[in-house]
C-alpha cells in the first residue's frame, strides 16, 4: 500500500462519516477525533502527491519557527503568505482601515515600524519553542535542549518541545495547533519524531504539518549523526471544512505517486543556521495544484 493512502482514507472517513459540526471560523466541518499516521522516512519523503503541495512555503515556515519567529515580516520577505489573514483581520478591526490583503503585506515588508505594531502573532510556536519563558525571567530553548538530549541521553523519554504555554494562549493570533513534538532514538541509531496535533485542517494544513514534521526529523538526524526512522502523527480534532468537499473528493479520484527525496546540503555546522537555499526535494511529481479558501 502507498503510505499517502492513510491521508486518503482519513479524507474519505470525514466525508462519509465525519460529525458535523459548527466552528470557530463559521464555515462548519465535518470532525472525527483522534487519527494516527506514520511514515517510514526511508521509503521517500512524505510529501502528498494527489495535489501539488507548496513545500518551499510549508519549509520556510518551519525554519521561521525554528528561528524563534513570530512576527508575519520574516515570511513575507520570503513571499509566504499563509500567516497574513490573521494580523490582518486584527488590523481591520481595530483601525478600521480597508487595506487589500496586498496593501497590507506590502506595508509590513517595507515599514519595520508597521510590522511591529501589526505584524505580531503573539507567542506562537517559536517564541515558545526557542523563549519558553520562566518565572525567574529567564527562557528555556527548548530546541537546544532537544538537540543536547539527542546528543547526549538519546534513550530520554524526555526529548520534548510543547508550544502549549498555558498561561499566553491569550496573547497568541491563534493557540498552537501542532503542540508538541517528541524524539525517539532506536538501537540502530535511527531518530524518529512524533507530533501532537490538537486541531486539524485535513485539506490545507495537513499536508503542509507532515511535510515540517518529517523535515524537521531530518534536520535534528543530520545535525545529531543518526540516520532517519519513522515520523508518527497524532491528530485529534481532525476535520474537513465544508467549503473544500469538493476539493477532497477531486483527490480521492487520484492515484498516489512515487515520494520524492529530500536533499539536504551537507556542513551546515547547526541546525538553526539552515536556509531554504540549502533544502531541496528531488523527483516531485505530483498531480496538479488544487485550491481552497481557509478558513479563518
Ligand atoms: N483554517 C486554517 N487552516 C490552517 O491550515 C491554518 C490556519 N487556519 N491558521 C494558521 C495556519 C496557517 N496555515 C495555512 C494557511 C493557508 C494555507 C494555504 O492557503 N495553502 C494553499 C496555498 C499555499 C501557498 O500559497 O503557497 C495550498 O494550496 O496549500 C496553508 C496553511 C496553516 N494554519
Ligand atoms: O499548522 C496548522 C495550524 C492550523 N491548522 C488549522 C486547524 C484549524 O482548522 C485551525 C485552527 O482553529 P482552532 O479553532 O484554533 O482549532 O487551523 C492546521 O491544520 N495546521
Amino acid at each position: 500500500m502507498h503510505p499517502e493512502q492513510q491521508y486518503l482514507e482519513l479524507l474519505r472517513r470525514l466525508i462519509a462519516g465525519g460529525d458535523l459540526r459548527l466552528d470557530r471560523t463559521g464555515v462548519g466541518t465535518r470532525a472525527l477525533f483522534g487519527y494516527e499516521m506514520r511514515f517510514d522516512l526511508a521509503r521517500g519523503f512524505p510529501v502528498f502527491t494527489t495535489k501539488r503541495v507548496y513545500w518551499k512555503t510549508a519549509f520556510k515556515e518551519m525554519l521561521w519557527m525554528l528561528s524563534g519567529g513570530r512576527n508575519i515580516r520574516e515570511l513575507l520577505q520570503q513571499n509566504v503568505r499563509i500567516w497574513t489573514d490573521w494580523p490582518l483581520r486584527r488590523y481591520r478591526e481595530e483601525t478600521s482601515d480597508n487595506l487589500t490583503q496586498t496593501e497590507f503585506e506590502q506595508r509590513i515588508v517595507a515599514d519595520a515600524d508597521f510590522a511591529a505594531r501589526w505584524g505580531d502573532l503573539g507567542p506562537v510556536y517559536g517564541a515558545q519553542w526557542r523563549h519558553w519563558k520562566t518565572s525567574d525571567g529567564g527562557e528555556i530553548d527548548q530546541v537546544a535542549e532537544v538537540l543536547r538530549l539527542l546528543k547526549e541521553n538519546p534513550s530520554s523519554r524526555r526529548i520534548i518541545w510543547d508550544a502549549w504555554n498555558v498561561a499566553e494562549l491569550d496573547q497568541m493570533a491563534l493557540p498552537p495547533c501542532h503542540k508538541q513534538y517528541q524524539f525517539f532514538v532506536s538501537s540502530d541509531g535511527r531518530l524518529s519524531g512524533a507530533c501532537i496535533q490538537r486541531s486539524v485542517d485535513s485539506l490545507l494544513g495537513l499536508p503542509f504539518n507532515i511535510a515540517n514534521l518529517a523535515l524537521v526529523t531530518h534536520l535534528l538526524a543530520e545535525q545529531s549523526g543518526y540516520r532517519v526512522g519513522e515520523i508518527v502523527w497524532y491528530g485529534l480534532d481532525v476535520h474537513l471544512y465544508s467549503n473544500h468537499l469538493e476539493q477532497a473528493r477531486t483527490q480521492l479520484e487520484r492515484q498516489p505517486r512515487i515520494f520524492p527525496s529530500l536533499k539536504i546540503r551537507p556542513g551546515v555546522t547547526s541546525l538553526f543556521d539552515y536556509r531554504i537555499e540549502d533544502i531541496d526535494l528531488v523527483d516531485y511529481d505530483p498531480h496538479p495544484p488544487i485550491s481552497a479558501e481557509v478558513a479563518v
